[in-house]
């Protein structure tokens, strides 16, 4: 049997993405998810992404992580399953579909970014020795770093170490890593390990929306211009006066890189 794959990236998150309209695509089939996204063995990727259709949406987004499990919300994929479903025609630029999260809303500007709506995050955010703790979709931790120091950081042990501390190890947490603009007019710099892949990756968007709420605590002005490995984001929102955040947007580019077919 063969399957029929598109591979996307979003600021360097890669996604195998697979048109499931029909639903075949055996989502219990971990080891299959897991050697799809294996880089040596199979096409490649930080997660694997099905569209399905949905009766009350424009579509289903179900995402795994690169270990073959089901993941929460995936924001980088968000924009990238919004570019896929352009691409095949099942929506024009806008659209409202729907995720672990629960419902969210895109547009795909002139430039062809794509400008995703995320769920409201309410309530205060927790602070505690890990850092920042809140869930934009997925659970975040943000651990702020004072200029020059990210560039040495080691973050896989940096970032397991608090993922498999005795507070995550069971249920786990994406480790995002921000330095502080010595200027306000110059990014928030992010890296992130991200629970499901266990590894850095080149740019997460739950996480950089998560480190631009809580970069708003110390004084970032929406939108907040945000920067990782793997390109740039732009983090949109309402800071609401019992710490909840509205209204928040995840914008930047999705990019198809290739297609082709896989015999399994
Ligand atoms: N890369 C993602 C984050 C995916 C969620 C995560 N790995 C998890 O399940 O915890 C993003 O762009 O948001």
């Amino acid at each position: 049997m063969t399957i029929r794959f598109y591979k996307y990236q979003g600021t360097g998150n890669d996604f195998v993405m697979v048109d499931d309209r029909v639903q075949q695509f055996d989502a219990s089939n971990h080891q299959l998810v897991r050697r799809l996204c294996d880089r040596r063995l199979g096409i490649g990727a930080d997660g694997l992404i099905l569209l399905r259709q949905h009766v009350d949406f424009d579509f289903e987004m179900v995402y795994f992580n690169a270990d073959g499990y089901l993941g929460s919300m995936c924001g980088n994929g968000g924009r990238c399953t919004v570019a896929f479903a352009h691409h095949l025609r099942v929506i024009e630029n806008e659209t409202r579909f729907i995720a672990a999260d629960g419902a969210h809303e895109a547009h795909i500007e002139a430039d062809g970014t794509v400008n995703l709506r995320m769920q409201d995050v309410l309530g205060q955010q927790e602070v505690g020795e890990d850092g920042v703790f809140l869930n934009t979709g997925s659970p975040h931790i943000v651990r702020f770093l004072d200029p020059s120091r990210l560039t040495e950081l080691n973050v896989v042990n940096e970032g397991r170490a608090i993922r498999y501390n005795e507070r995550f190890r069971e249920r786990g947490t994406n480790v995002n890593f921000a330095e502080i603009p010595p200027t306000p007019d110059l990014p928030w710099q992010v890296r992130t390990y991200e629970r499901g892949v266990e590894d850095e990756t080149l740019s997460c968007g739950t996480g950089v929306t998560a480190v631009a709420l809580a970069a708003s605590r110390r004084g970032a002005i929406s939108p907040v211009h945000l920067r990782t490995p793997g390109g740039d984001l732009r983090v949109s929102f309402e800071a609401q006066p019992d710490g909840s955040f509205t209204n928040i947007y995840l914008n930047g580019p999705a990019v198809r890189v290739f297609e082709g077919s896989i015999a399994v």
